[in-house]
C-alpha cells in the first residue's frame, strides 16, 4: 500500500513539473520516422521539404525492400518530383482491390446543394449576363464548364431568352431560379460528362485505422521519402480515384490559400473552412491505353495571374491538355509529389499556397485510370497538430506493445 502511494505521488508531481514549468517551446512531440521514434520540441519540428535540382535531374534513392529507384526533378515551379515504380504491380492491385471493397462512388464537384448562392456574374455591371457572363456563373454555380454554344443550346430550351439577342436582362432572369438551371444541367450532364468540373468515381481508405499491411507499407515507404513522420501520413487523407472513358478532372488546386480567419477542414467540420494539405503524394496504378496524363498548366510559368487561368480558360482540360505548362504521364507504380504549400521559415510549419500547383486529371481516351491522392494534411495550428501526432504515436506504439504481447 506504502509504495503504491509513494509512486503515484511521484507520477503526479513528474507531470505538474513538466506542465508548469516548462514553456510550450520545451514540451516533447514524439514522433516516427525511419521506424524511430524521436522526441523533440516544438521550436525544433520543422516541416520537411525535398530539395530540387534542375528539371531533369535524377537522384538515386532505395526503398525499404531493397529496390534501387530514380527520383527525377520533373520542375522547379512547382517542385514536381517523379518516381517511377514506387509501387510494386502487386501494390497496385492491391489498392484498386481495397478501393473496389470499400465501394467507389461518383465523385462529382457539383453545387447543386448551394443553389440558392447562385451568384451572377455581372462583370461589367450593365444589368446583364453576356454569354462569357453566363459561362462563368454557371461555372460557380454548378461546376460545369460549358461553352457558348452550349449556353445557346439551353436558352433554346428553357426559353429564357425572349429576344433572341444573346444577352439575358433582369427581366428575362426574373421568372427564373436557380433550380430551373439545375433541372436542365442535370439532364444535360447525363449525356455530357465531359463538362462536368470532375467525372470519376472515388472511395476514401482509411489510413488512421487501417490494418492492412500492404497499405501501410506503403505508407511507411511514403514517409520515407517525404521524411515526414509517418504519423502526420496516417492522420492524412487517402483518395483511390477510377476514371472511365471521358473521365477527368478539370485543373484546380488541391489547398485553400493561406487565411488564418478561416479554419481548416477536419472530420468533424466540413463546412465553412478550407482545405489544407501541404502536399499531394500521387499514385498511378495502372497504364492508361491513352490520355489521363496529370497537366499542370501553369507549370514553369513566372507568375501566375488566376484572372489569365479563367480567361484562357486554362481550368479546361478536355480543350488544352499539357500545353501551356507540363504533362505527366500515366504510368503504373508511379509516384509524383508537389507541395501545395511553401514552409512557413518563422514557425517551420504551413507557409503560403503555391499557386503554380494548379492541376487536373487530362480526359481519358481509351482504357480507364486508377491513381490515389495521398494528401498530407497540416494545419496552420502547428502545436495542435503535433499534439494529436504525438498523441497517435502513442497510441501506435501501445498497439504494437499489446500485438507483441498478443503475439507471444
Ligand atoms: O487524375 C489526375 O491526374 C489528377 C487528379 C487530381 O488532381 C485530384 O484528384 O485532385
Ligand atoms: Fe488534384
Amino acid at each position: 500500500m506504502q509504495t503504491f502511494l509513494l509512486s503515484v505521488l511521484i507520477f503526479t508531481n513528474y507531470f505538474e513539473i513538466y506542465d508548469y514549468s516548462a514553456t510550450e517551446n520545451e514540451k516533447q512531440y514524439c514522433l516516427t520516422l525511419n521506424n524511430e521514434v524521436k522526441c523533440e520540441n516544438l521550436s525544433n519540428i520543422k516541416l520537411s521539404r525535398l530539395d530540387g535540382h534542375e528539371s531533369g535531374h535524377i537522384q538515386s534513392i532505395k526503398t525499404e525492400d531493397g529496390r534501387k529507384l530514380e527520383m527525377k526533378t520533373l520542375s522547379l515551379t512547382p517542385l514536381i518530383l517523379e518516381i517511377s515504380n514506387f509501387l510494386t504491380k502487386k501494390e497496385c492491385k492491391h489498392l484498386k482491390e481495397m478501393a473496389t471493397e470499400e465501394g467507389l462512388q461518383s465523385s462529382e464537384t457539383h453545387n447543386w446543394d448551394k443553389s440558392n448562392r447562385f451568384i451572377l456574374q455581372d462583370k461589367d455591371n450593365d444589368k446583364r449576363l453576356s454569354l462569357e457572363e453566363m459561362k462563368l456563373t454557371l461555372m460557380g454555380g454548378f461546376d460545369v464548364h460549358l461553352n457558348k454554344e452550349d449556353i445557346l443550346q439551353m436558352y433554346k430550351e428553357i426559353k429564357i431568352d425572349k429576344d433572341n439577342d444573346e444577352y439575358i436582362t433582369q427581366s428575362e432572369m426574373s421568372s427564373f431560379s436557380p433550380k430551373h438551371f439545375e433541372l436542365y444541367l442535370n439532364t444535360f450532364l447525363k449525356t455530357h460528362p465531359e463538362k462536368h468540373s470532375r467525372y470519376s468515381r472515388q472511395v476514401w481508405l482509411k489510413p488512421d485505422t487501417s490494418d492492412d499491411e500492404v497499405f501501410n507499407r506503403i505508407i511507411n515507404r511514403a514517409s520515407t521519402l517525404v521524411d515526414l513522420p509517418v504519423e502526420l501520413l496516417k492522420l492524412s487523407d487517402f483518395q483511390v480515384v477510377n476514371y472511365d472513358i471521358k473521365g477527368h478532372y478539370h485543373a484546380h488546386w488541391d489547398s485553400s490559400e493561406l487565411d488564418k480567419a478561416t479554419p481548416c477542414c477536419d472530420k468533424v467540420r466540413k463546412n465553412n473552412c478550407r482545405i489544407c494539405r501541404y502536399m499531394t503524394i500521387f499514385f498511378y496504378l495502372n497504364d492508361v491505353e491513352d490520355g489521363g496524363g496529370t497537366a499542370f498548366p501553369v507549370a514553369n510559368n513566372d507568375t501566375v495571374d488566376t484572372g489569365e487561368i479563367t480567361k484562357q480558360a486554362l481550368y479546361n482540360l478536355n480543350e488544352k491538355c499539357g500545353s501551356p505548362g507540363l504533362k505527366v504521364t500515366a504510368e503504373k507504380g508511379k509516384a509524383i509529389i508537389w507541395y501545395n504549400h511553401f514552409v512557413d521559415p518563422k514557425s517551420g510549419w504551413l507557409g503560403e499556397k503555391d499557386e503554380h500547383t494548379y492541376h487536373g486529371g487530362c480526359p481519358v481516351k481509351k482504357g480507364e485510370k486508377w491513381v490515389a491522392n495521398f494528401w498530407i494534411k497540416v494545419t496552420d495550428d502547428k502545436q495542435d497538430d503535433l499534439a494529436k501526432m504525438h498523441k497517435y504515436q502513442q497510441f501506435l506504439s501501445k498497439k504494437k506493445k499489446k500485438k507483441g504481447k498478443d503475439e507471444l
